[in-house]
C-alpha cells in the first residue's frame, strides 16, 4: 500500500512542485517559472552575465520594464528615453536595461509602450503572473504576485543573475503561517486598512521566516486588486511572501489576459491543475494569527515604520505609556521625526501633498474608490488650497482604462495632477519627491525615515482616505464621506453614496558540521567553482573596531538611501552608507552619527542591538555599501531574510546573537574595545579575557563563505537535473513555456515563439 500522503499547505504544494534538486542539509534548487526585471536593480547582473560569457537561460520567462527612474509628466514628446529623462544618473539606468533586453533578447515594455508600468502591476495585468507558479524578481513587492496562489518573492541582483543564468535558485524552505480574518468588514474598510491592521498586530518582524497564507472569507470576498494589495505588503509584515489560494475569481481575472493560457484545452488543463492548490484540511501551519474583520476601522500610521498603525480615530502615541526605555526611545525618535506630538489627534494633522499611485495600490480599483470620495466631496469641491495632490496610475494599461472610465475627469476638475505610470513618489527616485518637513497622506507601502524624500514624513493609508485627505487637507476618517449626517469635512459639500458596499471597491464586483557538497552522482564537488563577476565573497577571520548601533528595524532605506541606487557598478557605495544619518538634511555637514567618529569611522563590524536588521527593500545596495565603508560583519538579534542572503552574497557575515548578547557585545564597542569574529571556529572573540561568544550560520553558507564559492557556478553545475525539470515542467504545465507577443498582441505558443518571437517595444 502506498504510503499516505500528509496534508500540505498550499506553499508547500506550489514547493513540492518545483525543487530541481535538494540538498540533505534541506539546501534546495527550485526552479523559477516567472522573472520580472526593472532597471534599478539589474545592471550588475546584466554586466555579470557579461563579463561570464553566458546567456540568458529562459528569456520566454522573463519580462522588462523601467518603472523607478521613470518621470511621471506627460509623454506627448517621448522620442527616446536618452533625450527624455533629464537627470543623467536615471537616463543611463534605463538606457542600460534597454541594451541590455536588447542585447540578451528580453521582451521589454518602454517608455513609448502603453504596457509600461510598475513590475508587479504590469505581471498580472499580463497574464504573466500565474497560479501554481514561482515568480521573482529584483525587488521586495515581489510578494503582489502571491495574490494569484503562486510563490512570489523579492531576491537581491546577485539572485537575479542567478535567475537569469541558470532559471533557479537556492533556497530554504520557509515556515507556513496563516492569518485568517473572517467576518464582515466595516462601511469604508477596504484591504488596505486590512493589511495595515495585520502589520500593526504582528509587527513588522512577526512574518519573519515565514511564507503568509491569507485565509478566510474576508480575503475570499476581495478581487484581486484588493488581493494583490494585502500580498503586496506582506514584506512590510517581514514575511518572505504572502498568498492566497486561487478561486473563481482569479480564473475570472486571468481569462483571456494576453499571457494567460489560451482559452480551450490548454485552459482547462491549467484550471485544473489550479484547483488542487489549496491547502489540505489538517495541513500544518507553523503559525496561525485569526483577526475578526469587525474590529478593522480605517487606518493610518503616524511613525516611521509601517507597524506604526493606529486607527484613524486614533491618537499619537505618548511616549511617556511606554515602560521599555528602548521602546520609548524609539517613539520619541519617531515623533520628532515625523514632527509630531503626543496625544495629538490624528485626524487633526494637517498634510502638504497627497500621493495616489505605487505597487500597493496604482490599480484601476484604487482609483475608482479615491474617484468615489472625490464625487462625494460634491461636483465643485476642490482639492483643500494647500494640498499637492497628484495621481499616478500603476501601468499605462490602468492609465487608459481610468480615462476610459472618466475617472482622470474627476480628479483634474477636483485640482489632482494627472500623471504617467511609474513608482514615482512612494520612493523618489525619479522627480517626485517631498521637500524636507513636508507631510503626505500616501498610499505607498513604507512610511520609512526620507523614503519620499530626505525630511519628508509619511502617512500611509488606503486610497478612499488619501482622497479623502486631500479634499480637507488633514488626515480624515473616510466614514464621513459616507455619512448620513451633516458635513464634518472641514467646509466641504458632502454627497450621500447611495451605497457603502458600492463604495468599498475591494469587494468582488458583480463581475553545524558542513556537509561534503556532492554532485548528481555522489562525486564531492570542488572547493571553488567559477566565478562571477561580484568581488570576492570570501570570510574567514575578521579583527577590528565595532560599531554599536541601538536601533530596531534598520531598514535598507537607511542604511542606503534612493539616490544610491541609480549606480550600474558595485562598488563606490561607502559614502552612501546610512547617508541620511551622517549628512544633515537641510545643511549637507557631517552629523555626529556613531561612524562619522573616530574610532567607529574605521568599523569593521557593526553591533545592532535592535531587532529585523535589514528590513524593506531588497536592495544589494545595503551589503555592498557595508563592505565598501569597511563593514564585513553585522552582528543584531534578527535579520531580514533578503538582507541575510544579499549579505552572504558579498561575503559579508549576518550573525544572529540574543538580545543579552548583542548588548554585553554592543559594551565592548561602546568602549573602543576591537572583536574577532572567527567563522572557521564559530565563535567571537573578545578583548580584555571575557569569554568569546559562539555563533551558529547555517553550514552551506558557512562552507560557501569559507571557501568563497559562487552560486552560479556551482548551479550550473547541476545543469542536467535543470534540464530534466524543465523537459518535465514542459510535459506537466505546457502553459508556463515560451511567450512573445503576436501581431494582435496576444500569446504565441512555444512552437511558434521559438521560431518567430514578435518582441517589443525595442
Ligand atoms: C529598488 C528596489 C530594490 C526597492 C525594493 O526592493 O523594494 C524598491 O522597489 C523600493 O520600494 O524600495
Ligand atoms: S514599493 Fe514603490 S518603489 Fe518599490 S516597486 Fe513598489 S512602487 Fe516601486
Amino acid at each position: 500500500m502506498p504510503a499516505p500522503v500528509a496534508p500540505r499547505t498550499l506553499y508547500d504544494k506550489i514547493w513540492d512542485d518545483h525543487v530541481v534538486n535538494q540538498q540533505d542539509d534541506g539546501n534546495t534548487l527550485i526552479y523559477i517559472d516567472r522573472h520580472l526585471v526593472h532597471e534599478v536593480t539589474s545592471p550588475q547582473a546584466f554586466e555579470g552575465l557579461r563579463n561570464a560569457g553566458r546567456p540568458v537561460r529562459r528569456p520566454d520567462c522573463t519580462l522588462a520594464t523601467v518603472d523607478h527612474n521613470v518621470p511621471t509628466t506627460s509623454r506627448k514628446n517621448f522620442k527616446n528615453v536618452k533625450s527624455f529623462i533629464e537627470e543623467p544618473e536615471s537616463r543611463d539606468q534605463c538606457a542600460a536595461l534597454e541594451d541590455n533586453v536588447k542585447e540578451f533578447g528580453l521582451t521589454y515594455f518602454g517608455m513609448s509602450d502603453r504596457r509600461q508600468g510598475i513590475v508587479h502591476i504590469i505581471g498580472p495585468e499580463q497574464g504573466f503572473t500565474l497560479p501554481g507558479t514561482t515568480c521573482v524578481c529584483g525587488d521586495s513587492h515581489t510578494s503582489t504576485h502571491g495574490a494569484f496562489g503562486s510563490i512570489a518573492f523579492g531576491i537581491g541582483t546577485s539572485e537575479v543573475e542567478h535567475v537569469l543564468a541558470t532559471q533557479t535558485l537556492l533556497q530554504r524552505k520557509s515556515k507556513n503561517m496563516r492569518i485568517t480574518v473572517d467576518g464582515e468588514l466595516l462601511d469604508g474598510v477596504t484591504s488596505k486598512d486590512v493589511i495595515l491592521h495585520i502589520i500593526g498586530t504582528i509587527g513588522t518582524a512577526g512574518g519573519t521566516g515565514c511564507v503568509i497564507e491569507y485565509a478566510g472569507s474576508v480575503f475570499r470576498g476581495f478581487s484581486m486588486e484588493a488581493r494583490m494589495s494585502v500580498c503586496n505588503m506582506s514584506i512590510e509584515a517581514g514575511a518572505r511572501a504572502g498568498m492566497v489560494a486561487p478561486d473563481e475569481v482569479t480564473f475570472a481575472y486571468l481569462r483571456g489576459r494576453p499571457l494567460a493560457p489560451k482559452a480551450g484545452e490548454e485552459w482547462d488543463r491549467a484550471e485544473a491543475y489550479w484547483r488542487t492548490l489549496t491547502s489540505d484540511e489538517g495541513a500544518k501551519f507553523d503559525i496561525e494569527v485569526k483577526i475578526r474583520a469587525e474590529d478593522i476601522i480605517p487606518s493610518v500610521t503616524w511613525g516611521t515604520s509601517p507597524q506604526d498603525v493606529v486607527p484613524i480615530t486614533g491618537s499619537v502615541p505618548d511616549p511617556a505609556s511606554f515602560t521599555d526605555p528602548a521602546k520609548r526611545a524609539g517613539v520619541e525618535r519617531s515623533l520628532k521625526y515625523m514632527g509630531l506630538e503626543p496625544n495629538t489627534r490624528m485626524e487633526e494633522i494637517k498634510v502638504d501633498k497627497v500621493f495616489l499611485g505605487s505597487c500597493t495600490n496604482g490599480r484601476i480599483e484604487d482609483l475608482r474608490s479615491a474617484a468615489k470620495v472625490v464625487i462625494a466631496a460634491g461636483p465643485d469641491a476642490k482639492v483643500a488650497s494647500h494640498v499637492h495632490a497628484m495621481i499616478v496610475p500603476g501601468s499605462g494599461l490602468v492609465k487608459q482604462q481610468a480615462e476610459a472610465e472618466g475617472l482622470d475627469v474627476v480628479f483634474k476638475r477636483a485640482g489632482f495632477e494627472w500623471r504617467e505610470a511609474g513608482c514615482s513618489m512612494c520612493l523618489g527616485m525619479n522627480p517626485d519627491q517631498l521637500a524636507p518637513g513636508e507631510r503626505c497622506a500616501s498610499t505607498s507601502n513604507r512610511n520609512f525615515e526620507g523614503r519620499q524624500g530626505a525630511g519628508g514624513r509619511t502617512h500611509l493609508v488606503s486610497p478612499a482616505m488619501a482622497a479623502a485627505a486631500a479634499m480637507t487637507g488633514r488626515l480624515t476618517d473616510v466614514r464621513k464621506f459616507l455619512s448620513t449626517s451633516p458635513a464634518t469635512t472641514g467646509g466641504t459639500t458632502q454627497l450621500k453614496i447611495s451605497s457603502a458596499l458600492d463604495f468599498l471597491t475591494d469587494r468582488v464586483e458583480a463581475s553545524p558540521a558542513p556537509q561534503p557538497l556532492v554532485d548528481e552522482a555522489g562525486a564531492p564537488l570542488p572547493e571553488a567553482a567559477p566565478t562571477s563577476t561580484a568581488g570576492s565573497n570570501q570570510f574567514t577571520i575578521l579583527k577590528g573596531i565595532a560599531a554599536p548601533l541601538h536601533i530596531a528595524n534598520v531598514d535598507t532605506d537607511m542604511i542606503i538611501p534612493k539616490q544610491f541606487l541609480k549606480t550600474l557598478k558595485r562598488t563606490g557605495l561607502g559614502n552612501a552608507l546610512f547617508h541620511t544619518l551622517r549628512t544633515d538634511p537641510r545643511t549637507g555637514e557631517s552629523t555626529d552619527f556613531i561612524l562619522n567618529r573616530a574610532p567607529y569611522d574605521k568599523s569593521k563590524i557593526i553591533v545592532c542591538t535592535g531587532a529585523n536588521f535589514g528590513c524593506g527593500s531588497s536592495r544589494e545596495h545595503a551589503p555592498w555599501s557595508l563592505c565598501d565603508f569597511g563593514i564585513r560583519c553585522v552582528i543584531a538579534p534578527s535579520f531580514a531574510e533578503i538582507f541575510k542572503t544579499n549579505s552572504m552574497q558579498n561575503g559579508l557575515l549576518p550573525i544572529s546573537l540574543s538580545e543579552a548578547e548583542c548588548k554585553s557585545l554592543a559594551e565592548d564597542a561602546e568602549a573602543g574595545l576591537e572583536l574577532e569574529v572567527d567563522l572557521e571556529k564559530n565563535e567571537i572573540r573578545r578583548e580584555g579575557g571575557k569569554p568569546a561568544v559562539g555563533f551558529e550560520i547555517e553550514a552551506f553558507r558557512r562552507h560557501c563563505l569559507l571557501n568563497g564559492l559562487d552560486d552560479i557556478g556551482l548551479t550550473l553545475q547541476r545543469v542536467e537535473a535543470i534540464e530534466r525539470f524543465e523537459q518535465r515542467r514542459s510535459e506537466t504545465w505546457p502553459w508556463l513555456d515560451g511567450f512573445g507577443y503576436g501581431k494582435g498582441g496576444g500569446k504565441i505558443p512555444a512552437s511558434a515563439a521559438k521560431k518567430s518571437v514578435k518582441r517589443t517595444d525595442w
